[in-house]
């Protein structure tokens, strides 16, 4: 399968009035066209970092970063990657329909078939209700899943999510898991996914990606192979063996990089 990202040697480090921070060293990874890829680690590992870097959002201190085999830069004025981040980032004067169509507007398509196009990716998140109403009027979770199809909208081979479930309570989280599950099958999108929770990261995943505490580092790629993913995934005992493999991944030996707290800093 070819690569729908590729980053090699990747390093971050950020200079402030207050020091000098450490966030990305040495990071390599390959991500194969239609796979999911989880980011997971300690809080402040550097994972929003890492998926700002493939969005071109911040410029790397060293490494390389390729998007479909495109620069990043290159990538992001070809609009190849949709994101969607946790604040959904919906545009409150803006219907519905509206905030979905923006991406197509930028690409100048024509009125009449980006409306057709929003359409039919609120009907693809179940919203084909609300298209009229204003963001404020919806739950959060319906925000997300408007967020999901604009991110969508110019049908991007790569979606970037940042915590996009993280405001979710339980229910509405899991539901839209299966439902992101569903579209990007559809859709054959890759997708780079940051995460807290581990049982989302496997849940979603084909690989977790595990990071070290700053400066992130990956210590290991779990690759989670289950048959199916479903309502009775959450039981199957496949997933918690990669449940527990994640956990003891993020764990580490003791002393290990991998525990919290434990990266280099200079501030
Ligand atoms: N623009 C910036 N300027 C200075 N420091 C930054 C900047 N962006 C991120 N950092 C620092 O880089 C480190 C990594 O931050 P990042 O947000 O990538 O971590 P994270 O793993 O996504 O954290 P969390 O899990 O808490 O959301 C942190 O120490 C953060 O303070």
């Amino acid at each position: 399968m070819s690569a729908a990202l590729q980053i090699s040697g990747l390093r971050q480090t950020f200079t402030t009035a207050r020091g000098t921070v450490h966030a990305l060293a040495d990071v390599d990874l390959d991500v194969p066209a239609g796979s999911f890829v989880s980011l997971i680690g300690p809080s402040g590992c550097g994972k929003s970092t890492l998926l700002r870097c493939i969005a071109d959002l911040v410029t790397p201190t060293a490494g390389q970063v390729l998007v479909g085999g495109k620069t990043a830069r290159q990538a992001r004025l070809d609009r190849d990657y949709g994101i969607a981040f946790q604040a959904a980032g919906l545009l409150g004067w803006r219907s519905v329909l509206r905030n979905v169509e923006l991406p197509l507007e930028l690409q100048g398509v024509p009125r009449a078939r980006r409306r057709a196009r929003a359409a039919e990716l609120l009907e693809l998140v179940g919203l084909a209700e609300v298209g009229r109403m204003r963001p404020e009027e919806l739950s959060g979770g319906m925000q997300q899943r408007v967020a999901i199809a604009r991110a969508l909208a110019t049908e991007p081979p790569l979606l970037l999510m940042d915590e996009p479930f993280g405001a979710l309570d339980e229910m509405t989280r899991e539901r839209l898991q299966t439902e992101l599950l569903a579209i990007c099958a559809r859709t054959a999108t890759t997708v780079v996914f940051v995460t807290h929770s581990i049982a989302e990261a496997v849940f979603l995943s084909s690989h977790v990606v595990v990071m070290s505490a700053r400066p992130g580092r990956i210590v290991r790629v779990v690759d989670v192979d289950l048959p199916t993913r479903g309502e009775g995934t959450r039981q199957d005992p496949a997933f918690f063996a990669r449940l527990t493999e994640v956990r003891e991944a993020l764990r580490g030996p003791a002393g290990s990089p991998v525990a919290a707290g434990a990266g280099t800093e200079d501030r």
